[in-house]
């Protein structure tokens, strides 16, 4: 029926903005069948008990009829990973993405039809079923069995959902599997699934836990941790790197049949905060270039105040560090107000650092001092203030414009 039916699309079909970069969600309305013609079953939005919105039948439906279609923006995989890590590092607590076939994936997070508010259920009325249109796959929600007016429509999400986090399930249905999507291929990248019987199951086998190591570790890039399974990590140079499945740093739970983990081996996520000394621009080396006495010195004396500002931000860092690990961040955000002031008061003094000594560098290139330049004496109190972006260099009659 399915290959009947896409092979009927494939020829029938046809639509005339190739161009647009959301397939899924191009007009169909050129096109005659009703998945393309957007000939949605009536459904209604509504507020669920625990599980955020869902969508119920606001009509009638057939067993086997189509009810939506899975509208988003079609992702490569590598791009859900991404954004599945971010979305829940944004603490998104609902999560949109499924996959589309091998390589793409839909994320309704941002845009989508209603079927993005389709709740999940271990005992299903609906499931969703994938079309070949015009050599594009596409993914409609159909009715399993007829459903009255006012019931609420639920797919299983296994197999198909990138949820990322683990949900606890809370569908009532009595083969429930715990998990939201506990066969989804997110899932299972997130956490192991362990075999009965596997030798990685027994404690013994897994290494305990030891900051230490915290420190080897590359920045993990807008994300709060939690997972360290296929993360993708900027280094230093801001190349990604992607941290393999270790088979022993992983949360292990044991999915299917009621069983439950006999032994559970958790390590504790690996937490790096961003170093504020990186990216740093060498002033001395900069010093070097100039061929005026008076511009080397002025350049590496805002280097010297530059350092001084990294080395204070760097120590109130150190003093709030105990308070940003109470609160599990990866980052400055969730401290407390007076906390967060000391850190914004340091960075700015550090911009401010930063600023004045690239502003002495592009000064000194482009207005090379004469002898008769007027320097700016410097931040030393009693002195001149270095010049600023808004202020023009003092230059002598005659001197460079
Ligand atoms: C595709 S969205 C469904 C719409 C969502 N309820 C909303 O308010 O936008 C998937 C999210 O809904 C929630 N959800 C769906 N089915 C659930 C269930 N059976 N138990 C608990 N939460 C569920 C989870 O937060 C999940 O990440």
């Amino acid at each position: 029926m399915e290959i009947l039916l896409s092979a009927v699309f494939e020829s029938d079909s046809e639509c005339h903005l190739d161009n647009c970069w959301y397939i899924i969600l191009k007009c169909f309305a050129c096109c005659p069948q009703r998945f393309q013609k957007c000939e949605y079953a009536k459904t209604k939005l509504f507020r669920t008990e625990g599980r955020g919105w869902g969508l119920l039948a606001d009509e009638n439906i057939k067993a086997g009829q189509f009810i939506i279609e899975y509208c988003g923006e079609v992702i490569s995989s590598e791009e859900a990973k991404k954004r599945s890590q971010s979305y829940e590092a944004h603490g998104l607590k609902d999560a949109y993405i499924i996959s589309l076939d091998a390589n793409h994936f839909i994320d309704a997070t941002r845009k989508g039809s209603f079927a993005r508010f389709i709740n999940h259920s271990c005992s299903p009325n609906c499931e969703t079923r994938k079309w070949t249109v015009l050599g594009e796959t596409r993914v409609g929600i159909f009715a399993k069995q007829d459903i009255s007016i006012g019931m609420e429509l639920a797919y299983n999400y296994n197999f198909e959902w990138y949820g990322g986090a683990t949900v606890q399930c809370l569908c009532g249905a009595a083969n429930c599997s715990i998990f939201l999507g506990a066969k989804s291929q997110g899932f299972q990248e997130y956490n192991h699934v362990w075999e009965d019987g596997d030798v990685r199951y027994t404690v013994e086998e897994v290494p305990l836990y030891d900051s230490a190591e915290d420190d080897s570790l590359p920045v993990i890039s807008g994300t709060s941790g939690g997972n360290e399974q296929n993360k993708i990590l900027n280094d230093s140079e801001g190349s990604t790197l992607k941290l393999e499945p270790s088979n022993t740093t992983c949360k292990s739970f044991n999915i299917g049949s009621g069983s439950t983990p006999k032994k559970k081996a958790q390590r504790l996520p690996k937490r790096k905060v961003k170093s504020s000394s990186r990216k740093q621009v060498n002033g001395g080396d900069f010093a070097k270039l100039f061929a005026s006495k008076e511009a080397r010195e002025e350049v590496t004396m805002y280097e010297g105040l530059k350092n001084e500002a990294t080395s204070k931000l760097n120590s109130v860092y150190e003093e709030i560090r105990p308070t940003i690990e109470e609160h599990g961040q990866d980052n400055q955000d969730s401290v407390p107000t007076s906390v967060a002031e000391m850190w914004i008061e340091a960075h700015c003094s550090k911009y401010k650092a930063d600023f004045d000594l690239y502003f002495s560098v592009i000064k000194n290139v482009m207005y090379p001092r004469p002898a008769t330049y007027t320097t700016a004496a410097g931040p030393s109190e009693g002195g001149a203030r270095p010049q600023t972006a808004n202020a023009e260099p003092k230059l002598s009659e005659g001197g460079a414009k």
